[in-house]
């Protein structure tokens, strides 16, 4: 079992490039299989769910490698049309190779995927939208089949703004007859680099990033290459880092305006602030104080998956920190792993109220998720004394070599696998 031991309460400094977006690339993966032919991803993180998501393209029959930063897929050998259960269950993102494999191959037979758990995940609405299409839908004890004998454009109205069942219905309806418009369609940045994928593929799809997402279906074969837009809550995890720590960090290879919502709390924090066209400098020299309160909203709102970082770097700001977590019911898991450090945080159902401490200390806690678990590394960076993580396999799902990176800024970190 790999341990993070960290002994805080060095401030780090100096300038790290932030990698390709986790939730970018896994679903341009999922796209891949459209090609028909051979992609190139550039900005490829090294992450455990990138991995995953090559055990599924490989066991669907696709040719993919792997090099430094690079992913090669070729997807004109694609044979399978099911995903066992033991790859559903590794991420949330296995669902989204749903309505690629629909779309190629007009059946699919899939389970339900896992990711973070943080409360009930259900996928009703990629189903319906794939119903809407023409998809015939079997569900039958947490397995699903889906059939098309033929899938068509048709209007679907997102009862909610989802991530996942906005890029589940853009693959699905690139490959099929008509004209699809997506309404209450999410409008995260990772939606709109799957839009430039799609675009690359020779599919006219436009209004990604709006709340209205229009796709002819026309797939053009051949290879190309795609660049994957850098990730923005590993950037805002990096900032809380260097917020928590009170150091200064210059964070490159980001694109600021996807996390203005986080930069602009971190100002109200008392941190100073510098963004450039492709950088973020952080300048947290000066006592926190807590922001206003801090609600989680489907992007361009404040994103749920920085909330955990978040709330750990406004643990010894001074005054009271306010979240409500919007988008999902169980999101707090971090938090009884911050109070063995000293934090003082009251939650009651969505609310969580921080009271600033001056202090933390060292403890030895585990993630329970992703973020939960990035959490617990800028809590420890800030905090007096020794800290071990346990329950690293959530952080290696979304971070690609975070201690090597914290430990060029400073930290005192160490990995022990
Ligand atoms: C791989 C990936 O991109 N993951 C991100 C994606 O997850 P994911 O795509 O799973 O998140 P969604 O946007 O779908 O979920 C938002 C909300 O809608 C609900 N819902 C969703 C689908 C559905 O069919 N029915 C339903 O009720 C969910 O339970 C949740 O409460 O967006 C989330 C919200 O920004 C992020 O936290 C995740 O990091
Ligand atoms: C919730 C997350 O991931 P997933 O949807 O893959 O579980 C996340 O990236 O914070």
């Amino acid at each position: 079992m790999s341990i993070i031991r960290i002994d805080g309460g060095r401030r780090l400094s100096g300038s790290i490039p932030v990698h390709g977006a986790k939730n970018s690339v896994l679903p341009i993966m999922a796209a891949a299989l459209l090609a028909c032919g051979e992609t190139v991803i550039h900005n490829c993180p090294n992450l455990s769910d990138v991995d995953a998501a090559i055990r599924i393209l490989a066991h669907l029959g696709c040719t993919v490698a792997r090099e430094g930063e690079k992913v090669y897929v070729d997807s004109k050998t694609l044979t399978r049309s099911d995903i066992p259960h033991d790859l559903m269950k590794e991420m949330r993102s296995s669902v989204i190779f749903l309505g690629a494999i629909l779309a190629r191959l007009g059946e699919a037979v899939l389970s339900m995927p896992g990711g973070c758990e943080l409360g009930p995940r259900p996928i009703d609405l990629h189903l319906s939208a794939l119903r809407a299409m023409g998809a015939e839908i079997e569900e039958d004890g947490g397995n699903i089949v889906c059939k098309a004998k033929k899938l068509h454009g048709c209007r679907i109205n997102l009862a909610l703004p989802s991530v996942g069942a906005t890029e589940n219905t853009m693959l699905a309806a690139s490959r099929c007859e008509g004209t699809t418009i997506i309404t209450n369609a999410a409008c995260e940045p990772e939606i709109w680099d799957l839009q430039s994928y799609l675009r690359r593929l020779g599919v006219n799809v436009h209004g990604a990033g709006t709340p209205v997402v229009t796709i002819e279906g026309s797939i053009q074969k051949g290879s190309m290459e795609h660049w994957v837009i850098p990730d923005r809550i590993v950037a805002a995890t990096y900032l809380a880092c260097a917020a928590a720590s009170g150091g200064s960090v210059e964070l490159t290879g980001v694109m600021p305006g996807h996390l203005s919502t986080v930069t602009d709390v971190l100002g109200e924090m008392g941190c100073g602030l510098m963004l450039g066209e492709n950088t973020i400098y952080i300048s947290a020299d000066k006592p926190r104080k807590a922001a206003r309160p801090i609600e989680t909203k489907p992007y361009p709102g404040f994103p749920t998956d920085a909330q955990p970082p978040i709330m750990a770097a406004s643990l010894t700001a001074q005054g009271t920190t306010v979240f409500v977590e919007n988008i999902f019911e169980n999101r707090y898991r971090h938090v009884a792993e911050l109070l063995r450090m000293g934090a003082d945080i009251k939650t009651e159902g969505r609310v969580a109220i921080v009271s600033g401490v001056p202090r933390l200390h060292g403890a030895p806690i585990t993630s329970t998720d992703l973020r939960g678990g990035a959490s617990l590394l800028v809590a420890a960076l800030g905090a007096e004394g020794v800290t071990e993580i346990a329950g690293v396999h959530h952080i290696d799902r979304g971070y690609d070599n975070i201690v090597a990176a914290l430990e060029s800024l400073g930290a005192d970190i160490l990995r022990l696998d």
